[in-house]
């Protein structure tokens, strides 16, 4: 027989509540409902809200509070531990998961500091020591070295560290370069997260943070939503490997783990160059070898395909054997190469119809499909919660302007909108026509919505009655018009029976 009283009934109880919090996706509400349970009358709600954190610098009183008696309890149950190692496993289990979320814990804020520094000094370069993985590795020791746990899910210190860091990337990045506290917006992050850690943390920490590379992610949403945002953000989460030995990542964790290309701005043959590369004299204008970037991007980097749904046949199937075998071959050369990195791709477009028109393979299709993300409109989150509109106004103005006047701008820019265009204004450029309408208002005091054609105050009618519009103003007010009825490029250009730059240069 095991021995089965090494937690006491009350410690038993704050383990499982913790083993709980250490795999619920931080950015859905359980994530607060598993604090609560482990802390019990402790648990302390200002400020506990699901969709809001504590500032870098500081942890919340929650945090505090479950990490100071997660150290209790791990003493305790560390004082009872038997020396031949018969512990039950599911008490084992308990203690392990103690262990795991004191150690991410204590790091956390350290981690963050790294993060600041490497972002801001070092722009990514990588390869960073890392001061503190002497201490953390001597507290696994501590901690994790006790007879019986080694058959367990034990892992070593230097994959441990890696995994914690790479949450605390993820926060950095999911949180902070994304704004917006509405339920999709918070189902948004939690879906990120998800693409980056899979549903199951713990699966992922055993086996899969070294294939996710192998699955590819498709984004879809309306035009400035933030899909390059969300693509920037997987990348950079990434796991990178630690090496015990030099003290520091092996890998870059910045800009040089992201490689985008608007596959909508460039002809096929450029698109095929920077992708893949190309051998001297493959085209005219290729006047040396060229290395493309599947082959530049590391195993830890992710190579973003943005307007995936504008690229042409030819080119999806070159993508299609990269995604199936990761192969391919530079312009003009017959050798095979080899793709290490992730493949994240997005599109405003509706695939479903454009392999319905034979514009996109199906099969093309479902190997991209694998992980799928949908950003929400802005209308979708102001109609969730109406209070966001002062939230994203806030964001975008302490970003032109700082702090202080950044706030006075806020409350002006609110203001503004609120009598100019009204609550229920449709937003058709999403985020990014906010920021362009703020822009307008800083320069000019005011915003003209092109995609309604009418400027504050003016009605098109009006205008066209009177005579007092250009034939160009004519033509971009009626193509914002449209664009904004049917939402995406495509659509419009079909409708106006116009090409799809045609389009987007008169939007
Ligand atoms: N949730 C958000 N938080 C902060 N900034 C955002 C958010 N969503 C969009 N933005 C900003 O809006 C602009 C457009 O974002 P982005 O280019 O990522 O959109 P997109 O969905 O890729 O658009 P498109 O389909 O036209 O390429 C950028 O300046 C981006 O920083």
């Amino acid at each position: 027989m095991y021995m089965s009283s090494l937690f006491t009934a009350e410690e038993r109880r704050f383990a499982e509540a913790v083993a709980l919090i250490n795999t619920t996706n931080p950015f859905l509400p359980e994530r607060v409902e598993g604090e609560r349970a482990a802390l019990g009358a402790g648990f302390v709600a200002a400020g506990a809200e699901w969709n809001k954190l504590p500032p870098a610098e500081a942890s919340h009183p929650n945090h505090l509070r479950l990490t100071e008696r997660a150290a209790a309890v791990l003493e305790q149950v560390r004082a009872r531990w038997p020396r031949d190692g018969r512990v039950a496993k599911a008490e084992a289990t308990n203690y392990e998961e103690l262990a795991g979320f004191w150690l991410y814990q204590t790091y956390a804020l350290r981690f963050d500091a790294v993060i600041r520094t490497e972002l801001s000094e070092n722009g990514g370069a990588g390869g960073m020591r890392v001061e503190f993985y002497p201490a953390f590795k001597a507290d696994v020791d501590r901690l994790l070295t006790l007879p019986g746990l080694a058959l367990l899910d034990t892992q070593p210190a230097p994959h441990l560290f890696a995994c914690a860091f790479q949450i605390r990337r993820a926060f950095h990045h999911i949180f902070r370069s994304l704004a917006g506290g509405s339920a999709p917006m918070a189902r948004l992050r939690a879906a990120i997260w998800q693409s980056v850690f899979t549903h199951d943390l713990k699966r992922y920490r055993r086996v899969l943070h070294t294939s996710m590379g192998d699955f590819a992610t498709l984004i879809t949403g309306p035009s400035g939503t933030g899909k390059e945002l969300v693509a920037r953000a997987i990348a950079l989460s990434r796991y990178l490997p630690f090496d015990p030995r030099r003290g520091g990542f092996t890998d870059d964790f910045s800009t040089a783990a992201f490689f985008p290309l608007n596959l909508s701005a460039l002809s096929p043959t450029l698109i095929e160059s920077e992708l893949f590369g190309h051998r001297r004299g493959a085209f005219t204008g290729a006047l040396a070898d060229r290395e493309g970037w599947m082959e530049t991007c590391p195993a830890a980097g992710s190579v973003f395909l943005d307007e995936i749904g504008d690229v042409e046949t030819g080119i999806q199937v070159k993508l299609l054997r990269v995604l199936q075998s990761r192969t391919f071959q530079r312009l003009g050369d017959t050798e095979t190469r080899t793709f290490k990195g992730k493949i994240i791709a997005a599109t405003n477009r509706d695939l479903a119809a454009e392999i319905r028109a034979g514009r996109f393979r199906e099969d093309f299709y479902y190997r991209l499909c694998s992980d799928l993300i949908q950003t929400p409109s802005l209308r979708d989150q102001l109609d969730d919660s109406p209070d966001e509109l002062p939230v994203l106004v806030g964001y975008v103005s302490t970003r032109l302007l700082g702090a202080g006047e950044g706030s006075a701008f806020a409350r002006e820019t609110v203001d503004w909108i609120g009598k100019n265009l009204g609550a229920d204004y449709a937003w058709p450029g999403n985020f990014r026509e906010l920021e362009q309408c703020m822009r307008n208002l800083l320069v000019r005091g005011s915003y003209r919505p092109a995609a309604l054609g009418v400027g504050a105050g003016e009605d098109w009618n009006t205008l066209l009655a009177g005579g007092r519009l250009t034939a160009e103003e004519v033509l971009r007010r009626y193509t914002r018009q449209v664009h904004a009825q049917v939402g995406t490029v495509e659509e419009t250009a079909r409708r106006l029976d116009l090409d799809r730059r045609t389009v987007k240069a008169r939007l």
